[in-house]
């Protein structure tokens, strides 16, 4: 019995010794935990946490605590963009290349054994399909049949020159083009850009942001298109590339508040130029051309508004046209912005635009690249055309 009692009691004390080293030994992680814990090499462990987040509106995950774990995005890279003397040279060839067609196949026609009735008939025919309009197109070719008369025979270099003279007198090189964008003494100089839908404002006014800081000036942007949240997104995009600040509100916000807010702050912070970019609207639509009566008024309000920029599409011919009509009777258009004309050979826009409103162009857009909007220069503009004598 005593033998027995005492294997129990060996027994039982050999138990809990081996199984009290059994207990106590770290346990093995198991390989589906270790997998989860460990990052991936290279990859920061707050990415694998914060992946499985819902996003919320704003950008923002529903876990505070994994975004602040990720790494802050690094502050962007003030760019230094080229200021605006020779841009229109620098982008010359974009703009013999479209229009090219238009400035050979005229002086093609022109050089020519015989100039008959027919022959004429086919160079203003030429000019209208480029858009420069009839009455110009009957202008130019009278005036070229005038002086290919007098001339007698004609070489190549003459017919050039004549061609040019005749198309810089339908541009007019005399027309102020200067964009009023200051500095003015104790105020900014205000400038408002407007225009139907999709013609290329808010990049028309990214780009002119970047022309002006490029020739050393302080730009504030107002976001007035209040329509679309991703308008103002964008211009933010390109004010914070140039290191300019962008005055937005929340999507529907109204327009004419916000300009007003825009140009405050561009006099409070003694900035040289605002730019407001507002929502492209339809020329036919009477509410949305008298708010944007509106928003000039409002501004008015705080200071001048010097510039008001309607930005055109050239390759949308006589549709642009009826728009610049109505623009210009709502907001008094001071300056034509000619966008995509890198995308149409249609040039003579530029002179059929200028006869029907009296508004000088003043800047034309020639790409979609960030320096891709040129002052207008009527000599380099038919040089592009009628290609290097
Ligand atoms: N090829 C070319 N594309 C251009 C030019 N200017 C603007 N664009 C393009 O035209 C498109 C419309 O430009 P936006 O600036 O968004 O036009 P918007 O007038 O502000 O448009 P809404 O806000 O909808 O009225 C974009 O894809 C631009 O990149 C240009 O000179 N050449």
């Amino acid at each position: 019995m005593d033998y027995t009692i005492f294997g129990v009691a060996v027994f039982i004390v050999a138990l809990l010794v081996f199984g009290g080293v059994f207990l106590i030994r770290p346990r093995k992680p198991e390989s589906r935990d270790e997998s989860a814990a460990a990052p991936p090499s290279g990859a920061p462990a707050a990415t694998a946490v914060a992946e499985p987040e819902e996003r919320e509106p704003g950008g923002e995950t529903a876990a505070g605590t994994a975004t602040a774990v990720a790494e802050p995005p690094a502050a962007p890279e003030i760019e230094v963009p080229p200021p605006s003397a020779g841009r229109l040279v620098r982008l010359r060839a974009r703009l013999a290349r479209s229009q090219n067609v238009f400035g050979q196949s005229l002086l093609g026609l022109l050089s020519s054994d015989r100039l008959d009735d027919e022959a004429w008939e086919e160079i203003e025919d030429t000019l209208i399909t480029a858009d420069v309009g009839v009455t110009s197109a009957a202008q130019i070719v009278a005036g070229l049949r005038t002086r290919v008369k007098v001339l007698g025979t004609r070489t190549p270099e003459e017919v050039r020159r004549l061609l040019r003279e005749e198309l810089l007198t339908q541009i007019d090189p005399a027309l102020d083009r200067t964009v009023a964008t200051g500095p003015f003494p104790g105020r900014p100089a205000v400038v408002m850009v407007v225009g139907v839908n999709g013609t290329g404002k808010t990049t028309t006014t990214g780009k002119l942001a970047r022309v002006l800081v490029g020739d050393g000036r302080s730009v504030v942007l107002g976001a007035a298109d209040t329509f679309r949240a991703a308008a103002a997104d964008q211009l933010e995009t390109w004010g914070s590339r140039v290191g300019a600040p962008v005055v937005r509100r929340d999507e529907g916000a109204d327009p004419a508040s916000v300009a007003f807010d825009a140009v405050a702050r561009g006099v409070e912070e003694k900035t040289d130029t605002v730019i407001v970019d507002t929502a492209g609207r339809l020329h036919t639509k009477t509410g949305l051309m008298d708010e944007l009566g509106k928003v000039k008024r409002v501004v008015e309000k705080k200071s001048q508004v010097d510039e008001v920029l309607l930005v055109l599409d050239a390759t949308t011919g006589q549709n642009g046209l009826r728009q610049a009509r109505v623009f210009a009777e709502a907001v008094n258009v001071s300056g034509i912005v000619l966008t995509k004309l890198d995308g149409t050979a249609k040039g003579g826009i530029i002179i059929q635009v200028q006869r029907e409103l009296g508004v000088p162009v003043k800047l034309v857009g020639l790409g979609e690249g960030p320096d891709d909007l040129a002052p207008f220069d009527a000599e380099t503009f038919v040089d592009a055309i009628l290609g290097d004598s």
